[in-house]
Formats: structure tokens, C-alpha cells, sequence
């Protein structure tokens, strides 16, 4: 049986197409009241969310088996599992080798970020800025990290609606609601211990989600060895590709070294992230959590990758292929809006602490614990409304600011991890060479980022009736998320051109380097600033030198920022 592609068009849903179950329904909705049972639990368990350290840290009690398939939830969204399989199917094999910059990916985060962070007893990454630098470079990084994770939200719980709507005539806005408001909450009601036990479930929905489509795939193909000789003659296999150019969409560079760059945004410095490793009940919970990622993210690539080899486009084939089985669709389905789930609500718990750590609390010194509390679950619940709110809002854009928005999430997270290397590398740098490092990595970030798309959509007839297509335009989505789109044109391209086709993957190693080169340059423009704290050195120094647990690491923070404050005063130069 051959198939051919859908062009379903963004307006037109294939409506009634698809046979969609009650079956596949109660498993949906079976997907959302398990969500919601956990976030009543840890609602009405424990301390009963009355404390923002239970709230946003979950007590700094888990163990690293949560934490880590939390980890692994929080940036597998659901374009992920539609769009890589969708990868593989047109180009091959190649996007594979994105496992090997889980290597250093994973092991730089977990010898060094880790330690940085978790020593501190930080609640929001962005207090080692200020430690680190000054005031306004925390300021400027969480107001970037709010921007760049509000617009990821919106496209995350929109494209999984959207392919949802397109497949089955399942409603668009309410799978939109059903998913925004329930993952508010839960989120809402039960913290980050709902919000990382939830990721374990939806983890395991999505790997049981994606296990199942893959055994009928191929029992359904013949076999493994037919699906193996098929993908043999079809030569999907791609062996390294060694070429150097960095405009080559997937080579062994882009993925294994630009990759690791990728990875070090997410798992290095991404709040969302750190508040796991802080909220691990020791340190070493937290480095094993980082290392129990590896396996479980191979996993995730390989089962996305296998699927790619198995199918064309993954939802048509569930819906089309596997309807004599009542549901597996409904699973299938489960997989993908767990995928969504999972991202939204880290999204959601992790505003709500940089909002409620990095621009209230300091200028509310006296706010009681309750105050604060209160406060941070009505931050989460806003976020969470924002959130449909950014989904109708990427409902209104064209599909080419679509594709920016997602893009935007990998562009920004470049110029952060770059101003984290910056103060914790560099003992040299200052607060002016960061804020000049932040604002030139931001620059650069947008303005290959941008190019690429606004070059590419005047670019020919070809690509812009591709993203008016919802089953396309959701692998295309991903495409230009993790690679850069189709290069058709036959033309070698010039000058700026050959600049914005640079691939996806080098991003952000290229905003990140930005940020350090300037803030290195501006450093030493602007006259070397006394090493304030923290290199890696130093906080593990001044670990070892407060034995006494969390109380002693509490006044090393608020010693270490007030003389910080005096710092600042006495060298107003
Ligand atoms: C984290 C990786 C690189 C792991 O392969 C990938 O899942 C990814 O690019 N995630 C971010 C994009 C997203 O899935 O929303
Ligand atoms: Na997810």
C-alpha cells in the first residue's frame, strides 16, 4: 500500500474522515482526569502547597527517577514527536545523530551547571546573575527567558490541536481549552510536585503511545525484516556525513557539535530545568538525574527515528492505518497531547518562579510566606491562561510568524546559555560586558533567525504553499525547529544568503559565542571589574566551607549579595 501526501489545508479539516472511537475519546479524556487526579493529590497531600518552596521546589525533596523523566517531558513537545519522525521519513536517518551530542550535552550540565546552581540554593537561575554580575543582568535575563518561553507555550499547545483538528475533526478549541485548562490546573493546584509527577505519567503515555504505534507499523508492514529491507532499498539509511559546511542542514557537525549547544541551552541553563536539579533532595540526586537522561533520551530519539522508518506521516497513520484497532488512535493521540501537557505546565511553574523570584520579591522584602505563596499559585494560574490566549494569538499569525515563533524558542535560548558561560568561565567579565553580550547575542539570534525565514518565504512559490498545509506544515514546523528548512533552491546562495542559511542547529553555539565575544571585549573596554563571585571554584569553595546544610548556604546567598550591593556602591565608576 502506498501513500501519498495529505494536503490538508489549514482551513478545510478533514472532517469525518478519520474514525475516531469512543474508545480513543475515554482514552483521551482518561489522559486529562489522571492529570488532574495528581494535581489534586499533591494538592491535598504533603504540606499542602502552602509554602512556595513546596509550591516551586516541591520541598527540594525528589529523587532522580522522577526528576529525570520530568527532564526529558519538559522539552519533548509535541511538535517533537510528530515533526522527527516526519524528518526521518523525507530525509533519512540522518537527524539520528543528534544522540551523540547527548554525550557532552548531558555531562557539562551535570560537572558543571549542576554544581553552580545547586550549591547556591538558588530558586531562580537568574539569582546567579545577579550574584554573579549586577541587578539589571538578572533583570534582562529573566525578561528574556519570560519572552522566549511565553511564545513556545502558546505554538506548544496550539499545533497539537491544530493536527488533532486536522485529522480527526476533533475541535480545535476545545482540545485548545480541554488542555490549557486542565494543565493550568494542575499546575495551579498542586505545584511542581504535580507538575513533575504528571511528567512521569505523560512520559510513560508517550513512550507506551509511541511502543504501541511502532509494533502494529510493522506487524502491519510485514515484519521487521521487510520494514528493514524496505528502508534498505529506499535508502533511508544515512551513514556520517563528515562535510563541513555549516549551511548543510544535518551533518555529523551540525548535530554532534552544534547539538551539544542546543542541549546545554535546554538542560544546562534553562530555568525550567534547573528548578528540577534544585528541587532534587541532594545534589547528587540531581548530577544522577541528569545522567539517567541519556538512556531514557535515546530512547525517545530512537523511538521517534524507528517510527520515521516505519511510516509516512505519523498521524495519518495512526488514524488511517490502525482504525481497525479501536484505541490505538486514542493512545496515539494521548502520546502527543501528553507531549504538549508535559511542556506547558513546566512552562507555566517555571514563569511563575522567575516572575515571582526575580521581579516581585526583591522589591517586596517584607511579603510573608503566605503572600508569597498565594501569589506564585496566581502567577501559575495567569501564565496559564496566558497561554490560551498565546495559542489564539498563533492562531492569528500567518503560518511564516508561526514557524518564527517556534524558532524564536531556539534562538533566544542561545544568548542565555551564552551570558551563564560568560560569568561562570570568565572571571574577568562585567555586568557592562554582559548586557552588551546579551543584547549583541540577541541581535545576531534574530537577525539569522529572521533572515532565514523572511529570505526563504520570498524565496519561491514552493515553500509558502508548503506552510499553508496543516499536515505538512507541522512537520515543516519542526523541520525548521531543529534543521534548516528546505534548501531547494538550486542556486548556491550568497553574501547575507549564504549568513541566514546557516543551519538550525548551530544557533545556539553561534548566539552563544556572540555573547561571550562581545562581553569579553566590553569587559575589557570598560576596565576589569573585581571578581565579584561565583566561579565554579568558589561556590564549590565556599561549599565545603559551610557544612552546616541549608542555613549556612542561605546566609552565604544574602552575605554574598549584600556585599554584592556594596560592591556596586563603593566602585560607581
Ligand atoms: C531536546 C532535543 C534536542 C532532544 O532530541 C529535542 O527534543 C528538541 O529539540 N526539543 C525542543 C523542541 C521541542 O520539542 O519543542
Ligand atoms: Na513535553
Amino acid at each position: 500500500k502506498k501513500w501519498s501526501v495529505v494536503t490538508t489545508c489549514r482551513t478545510t479539516p478533514l472532517l469525518g474522515v478519520m474514525h475516531f472511537t469512543t474508545i480513543d475519546y475515554v482514552i483521551f479524556a482518561l489522559l486529562l482526569v489522571a492529570s488532574m487526579g495528581i494535581g489534586l493529590y499533591y494538592a491535598l497531600s504533603g504540606g499542602r502547597q502552602r509554602t512556595t518552596q513546596e509550591f516551586l521546589l516541591a520541598d527540594r525533596s525528589m529523587s532522580c527517577l522522577p526528576v529525570s523523566l520530568s527532564l526529558i517531558a519538559t522539552f519533548q513537545s509535541a511538535v517533537a514527536i510528530v515533526g522527527v519522525p516526519a524528518e526521518i521519513y523525507t530525509h533519512g536517518t540522518q537527524y539520528w545523530f543528534i544522540g551523540c551530542a547527548y554525550i557532552l550535552g548531558l555531562l557539562i550540565p551535570a560537572h558543571v551547571f549542576i554544581p553552580v546552581f545547586y550549591r547556591l540554593h538558588l530558586t531562580s537561575a537568574y539569582q546567579y546573575l545577579e550574584l554573579r554580575f549586577s541587578k539589571p543582568v538578572r533583570i534582562c535575563g529573566t525578561l528574556t527567558f519570560i519572552f522566549q518561553t511565553v511564545i513556545y507555550m502558546g505554538v506548544c499547545v496550539y499545533t497539537p490541536a491544530l493536527a488533532l483538528n486536522a485529522v480527526t475533526g476533533f475541535d480545535l478549541w476545545g482540545a485548545v481549552l480541554a488542555t490549557g485548562l486542565v494543565c493550568t490546573l494542575y499546575t495551579t493546584l498542586g505545584g511542581l510536585k504535580a507538575v513533575i509527577w504528571t511528567d512521569v505519567f505523560q512520559t510513560i503515555v508517550m513512550f507506551a503511545g509511541q511502543l504501541a504505534v511502532i509494533v502494529v507499523g510493522v506487524q502491519q508492514t510485514g515484519g521487521l525484516a521487510e520494514v528493514w529491507r524496505k528502508v534498505w532499498e529506499g535508502n533511508r539509511i544515512s551513514g556520517i556525513d563528515l562535510n563541513p559546511d555549516p549551511t548543510e542542514r544535518y551533518t555529523f557537525w551540525t548535530l554532534g557539535v552544534g547539538g551539544i549547544f542546543l542541549m546545554l541551552s535546554l538542560y544546562g541553563v534553562n530555568q525550567a530545568q534547573v528548578q528540577r536539579y534544585l528541587s532534587s533532595k541532594t545534589e547528587r540526586e540531581a548530577i544522577m538525574s541528569c545522567y539517567m537522561v541519556f538512556p531514557s533520551l535515546q530512547v525517545a530519539l530512537a523511538l521517534s527515528c524507528v517510527m520515521g522508518l516505519v511510516m509516512f506521516m505519523v498521524l495519518y497513520f495512526v488514524m488511517d492505518m490502525l482504525q481497525d484497532l479501536p484505541g490505538l488512535s486514542g493512545l496515539f493521540i494521548a502520546c502527543v497531547f501528553s507531549a504538549a501537557l508535559s511542556t506547558i505546565s513546566s512552562a507555566f511553574n517555571s514563569l511563575a518562579t522567575v516572575t515571582l523570584e526575580d521581579l516581585i520579591k526583591p522589591h517586596c522584602s517584607s511579603m510573608t510566606e503566605a503572600r508569597a505563596t498565594l501569589l506564585s499559585k496566581g502567577l501559575a494560574c495567569s501564565y496559564g491562561l496566558m497561554c490560551l490566549a498565546m495559542a489564539y494569538l498563533t492562531h492569528l499569525m500567518s503560518d511564516s510568524v508561526l514557524q518564527a515563533a517556534f524558532k524564536i524558542f531556539g534562538m533566544v535560548g542561545g544568548p542565555l546559555l551564552g551570558i551563564f558561560c560568560l560569568g561562570m568561565f570568565f572571571p574577568w567579565a562585567n555586568s557592562t560586558g554582559a548586557l552588551a553580550g546579551l543584547g549583541s547575542g540577541l541581535v545576531m539570534a534574530f537577525w539569522v533567525g529572521i533572515g532565514s525565514i523572511v529570505t526563504r518565504t520570498s524565496g519561491g512559490p514552493a515553500a509558502v504553499s508548503h506552510f499553508n498545509c496543516t499536515a505538512v506544515q507541522l512537520s515543516e514546523n519542526i523541520t525548521t525547529a531543529i534543521g534548516t528548512a528546505l534548501n531547494s533552491t538550486a542556486v548556491q546562495p550568497m553574501g547575507l544568503q549564504r549568513f541566514y542559511s546557516l543551519s538550525f542547529m548551530w544557533y545556539s553555539a553561534l548566539s552563544s559565542f556572540t555573547v561571550v565575544i562581545t562581553g569579553l571585549i566590553v569587559s575589557f573596554l570598560t576596565g576589569r571589574g573585581e571578581l565579584l563571585i561565583i566561579t565554579i571554584e568558589d561556590a564549590i569553595r565556599s561549599t565545603w566551607a559551610h557544612h552546616t546544610h541549608s542555613s549556612g548556604l542561605c546566609s552565604l546567598v544574602e552575605t554574598t549579595s549584600k556585599s554584592n550591593k556594596t560592591f556596586c556602591n563603593k566602585n560607581k565608576y
